[in-house]
Order: structure tokens, then sequence, then C-alpha cells
């Protein structure tokens, strides 16, 4: 029987130029709709007229009217108010400057008309800022602007920030290509997901997506090169794309960064002990940005528009107001939505609350659940290694008089034999990469055990050298195919348990740990 006592409608009416900010709790799931005529946006993507768009728990964000607007939601959250104080108008001025050039940008590439400036290619543009000072929505902003405008734009989104909810994962760095306005119904993947994750039918899954496992949530003085070398990769892949696709060359590439970039030390090299803000330079000089918009910071804006390496490019460094509606994280805010980003990435959403689902009327498509596979894989299928230099003995387990030649992105094998290993790989996340037959150093030994149905088999298994690493190092530093967690450690049978984003083969049998863990705590 249907409720006889209809449920009283919630309005929500914005004056011209404000914006109606809301942050969800975990047990909060609201759907909105537009009544008035006239465009209204969440982060630039202007809302389905009558439609339901949904926005899950956890979502902050703001739904911005540049002109009068009325919207209904299906309840009110417990944090929410209108502002009248927006920073859309500078988001939309930058907006238009990068779309004149983009414009230009074309008219050379494809049709061969020089314009005075010298214009060649599309804006590359990248935002920097302390931690909670909005740089991911900002991107995510100029992003759907240039993808509404109608003009076809192809943009390139660079994701240096291995913490951002938006990226794939925690620990990854990514290159993401959408074509159509990336949504806000949650806040986990709005960069685009990899294939692996998300079924095909989905809001975000059509989000063509390249990742790198940098295995931790920033750069650090440890880790600087791994990525750099990351960054090198993500370089030639962008390139690539470019020579491939003039389109994209001319829509240009906006890049979100890690709040680590404002350090003007990390990463300083002994050989160079004056260079500052090594990240933000090779960043600028790895993808040839031209643009620098540095949010709210003005000590930041001033070091950075000083910066010889950047002023011997040319390279414009402008200043943005920060949005007073940013949301300021406090560590456990941060772990819980890694946690939840990670749950997401293996099971998908949790369906909308029925009150929702079944609400009458239009309903944007929705990103569902999806069903990940556990099984077990024996130690010695599953070849586990780390990255980097921090893996490796330290110097001083050398031999006496002996100095550390070691490559920086070496590979270390993690044998899960000592008891300590299997304590580290515990609940630790894996990124799965691809491995061709020119990448071996030693010829492979045919698996003795496969999946799921092999299980039982168990047995004795070939002894072989655990700790040799039978692969070239330049995998270490490859793009990924996807991710799967260890759950459990038979240390007497001598194998894993994975939890994998769907059944079937693993795409390879060759994964990089980082610091990254994950219990499943929903
Ligand atoms: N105008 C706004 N109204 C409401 N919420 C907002 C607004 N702008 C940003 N937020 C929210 O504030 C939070 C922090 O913003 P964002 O992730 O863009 O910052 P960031 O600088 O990229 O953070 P990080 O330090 O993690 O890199 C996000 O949850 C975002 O959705």
């Amino acid at each position: 029987m249907s409720d006889p006592t209809p449920k009283e409608q919630i309005f929500i009416d914005l004056e011209p130029g404000s914006e109606w900010r809301f942050e969800l709790e975990a047990d909060e799931n609201i759907a909105l709709r537009v009544l008035s005529h006239e465009p209204v946006f969440i982060n630039s993507e202007e809302l389905p007229q009558a439609s339901w768009y949904p926005i899950h728990r956890y979502t902050k964000g703001a739904i911005y009217a540049p002109t009068q607007a009325r919207l209904e939601v299906t309840s009110l959250p417990a944090s929410q108010y209108v502002s009248t104080s927006t920073t859309h108008p500078q988001i939309l001025n930058v907006h238009l400057a990068l779309e004149r050039t983009r414009i230009l940008a074309k008219r050379y590439l494809l049709g061969n008309t020089p314009n005075g400036e010298n214009i060649q290619r599309g804006p590359r543009v990248m935002v920097v800022g302390p931690p909670s000072s909005g740089k991911t929505t900002v991107v995510k902003n100029l992003v759907n602007l240039a993808l509404s405008s109608g003009m076809g734009w192809t943009v390139g989104v660079g994701g240096l920030d291995p913490s951002s909810p938006s990226n794939l994962i925690p620990g990854t760095l990514s290159l993401s290509t959408p074509s159509h306005p990336i949504p806000t119904h949650h806040l986990t993947h709005p960069f685009g997901s990899p294939p692996t994750s998300t079924p095909s039918n989905t809001l975000s899954a059509d989000i063509p997506t390249v990742g790198w496992w940098l295995g931790g949530l920033e750069p650090s003085n440890k880790n600087a090169e791994v990525w750099k070398v990351l960054i090198e990769r993500m370089r030639q892949d962008w390139q690539k794309r470019c020579e491939r696709d003039k389109m994209a060359l001319a829509s240009g590439l906006i890049i979100d960064t890690s709040s680590a970039f404002t350090n003007p030390l990390l990463a300083t090299k002994k050989d160079d002990p004056k260079a500052r803000y090594t990240l933000v330079s090779q960043a600028v000089e790895a993808f040839e940005v031209d643009t620098i918009l540095v949010i709210g910071h003005e000590k930041l804006h001033i070091d950075l528009s000083r910066l010889p390496s950047l002023q011997s490019r040319g390279v414009n460094v402008v200043r943005i107001p920060k949005s007073g509606g940013v949301v300021d994280l406090d560590d456990q805010a941060r772990e819980l939505v890694h946690s939840f980003q990670i749950r997401s990435y293996f099971y998908g959403e949790p369906p909308l609350p029925t009150e929702i689902s079944s609400l009458m009327g239009k309903m944007v498509g929705l990103d569902g659940a999806l069903n990940p596979y556990s099984f077990q894989i024996g130690w010695e299928t599953l070849v586990v290694l780390r990255v980097g230099e921090e893996n490796s003995a330290p110097s001083s387990a050398l031999p006496l008089g002996s100095s550390r030649t070691l490559s920086p992105t070496r590979l270390t094998r993690v044998d899960p034999s000592g008891p300590a290993h299997v304590v580290r790989l515990l609940n630790t996340v894996l990124a799965i990469v691809d491995i061709k037959p020119a990448d071996r150093t030693k010829p492979e030994k045919k698996p003795k055990i496969e999946e799921g149905e092999a299980e039982a088999e168990g047995g004795e298994e070939d002894e072989e050298d655990m700790e040799e690493v039978p692969f070239v190092e330049e995998i270490g530093t490859r793009e990924v195919l996807g991710f799967i967690v260890i759950t459990a450690v038979d240390a007497q049978k001598k194998k894993y348990t994975v939890l994998s984003p769907s059944p079937g083969k693993l795409p390879s049998t060759v994964a990089l740990a980082g610091s990254i863990e994950w219990v499943d705590s929903a």
C-alpha cells in the first residue's frame, strides 16, 4: 500500500549569483531537481531540467544559480546554507581566457590559420594551493566549462594528487580524457574510473583513464625519484595522445596537484640545493604548462611568480580567490574518504535508499553496485614487488667499504615467508601491471595454482628464490591495469586471498605494493 500522507516538498530559492552549499554525512543521500527555467549548475555541470539528480552520502559541494532559481530537494542535509559569495565569476573569467586560446589553437591546427600571438596549441593549466583550498573543485569546474561549451573539446585532466578522491584510487597519478561534463553524484571517481572497476553503462565509467602507481598519498623526499619517472611516463602518454589527436592538442590539459607542491623544499636535490618548488618546475617542464592558478595563498603566488625556472619559460602565474565554501577536511575525514574511495572501486556505490530510487519523474542514470570477487592465489604465482630505494636494504647493511649504486627505481620482491612481511602485506592494496615476454629477465615458471577452483589443491610447490626479481626495472613505473587487495595470508598453504573488482583471471600476476592499506569496515 502506498503512503497516504504525501511528504512535504522542500524548496530552496536562490537569488541571482548565489550558491546553495551542502555537506552530506554518512547517512545522508539526497536528490534534487530544478523547478525554475534558467540553468543551474553543480561544479559547472548544468543540472538537467526537472530530472532528479541524486547525490550520494559524504559528498560536499554547491549548486550555483546565475539567475533566480528554485530547487526541490528530497531532504535537507544537517549542514547546508545559501551564500551570496561565490567564486564562479572568477572561474568563468579564467575559462573565457582558456577558451580563446583553444579557439585560436584549433584554427591554427585544423585550419592552418596563423594568429598574431603565435598560439599553436591549447592551454596547459596547473592548479596549486594549500590543503583544502579547492584545487580539485577548480579543476572540475574548468573542465566542465570546456566540455559544456559545445565546441567538441576533449580536454585532458591530469591527476597529480594521489590523495584526491577524484583520482582513481589513493596512491595513483592519472590522466583522463572525459568527453562529457564530470558529474558530482558521489565523491569518488569523478575524473574517471579504470575499466575493470565500473560497468560501462554508468555515468563515470566512460571516462577513459590511465593511471600510474606511486603507492603513497603524496610526493615526498623518499619517493621523489619514482615520482619523477611517473611524471615522465605521463608526459609521454599525453604527448602521444596529442600527436594522434589535434583536437586534444587544441583542447589542452588541466592539472590537479597535491598540496605538497606548495612545499618549496620538497624533492630538492643535493646537487642543486638552491632549487625551490622542484615539484612545480618538474610538472611545468614535463607538460609545458603555460598557466599556473594559485588558489588564495599570496606568498605562494609571489614565490612562484619570481621562480626563475618559471620566468624563463614565460609561465603566467595567476592568483584566484579561495571559495568560502571549501570544506577543510581533517585527517580522520581524509582517511574515511580514502577508505570509501577504495571500497567503491571494488563494490561500486551502495544502492540509494528507496525513498530516492523510487522517486516519481525522470532520474539521471546511476552508477550501480559491483560484484567483486575473492579468491586464493599462491605466493609464487602472484609476484609482489615494491619500487624505489626506500624499500632496499639500508646503506649500513652493505658490506664494509662498499657504497650504494642502486637505481632509485629498483624493484624489490616481497618475500611473504618472513613473518614481518606477512604482517606488512595483509590488507595491502596492489596495483596490477602488464607484463610482456620481453620484460622477463628469467623464463616464466608455469604457475601451479590458478584461481578459485584450484583453491583446494594446495600441495608442495617448487622452491624458488623468492628474493629474485625476474623482470626489468621499467615495469615498476608502468601504467597500471587495475587494483586488488590482499585480504588474508595463509602462511601454511603459502597463499594469499585477494579481492579483485571482477571475476575471472587477473590480467597479470605481477603486482606493485606501496603503503596504501584497506580494511573493509562498511
Ligand atoms: N563552494 C563550495 N561549497 C561547498 N563545498 C565545496 C565548495 N568548494 C569546494 N567544496 C568541497 O570542499 C572539499 C575540499 O575541496 P577540494 O577537494 O576541491 O580541495 P583541494 O584543495 O583539492 O583539497 P586537497 O587538500 O585534498 O587537495 C571538497 O569536498 C569539495 O567538494
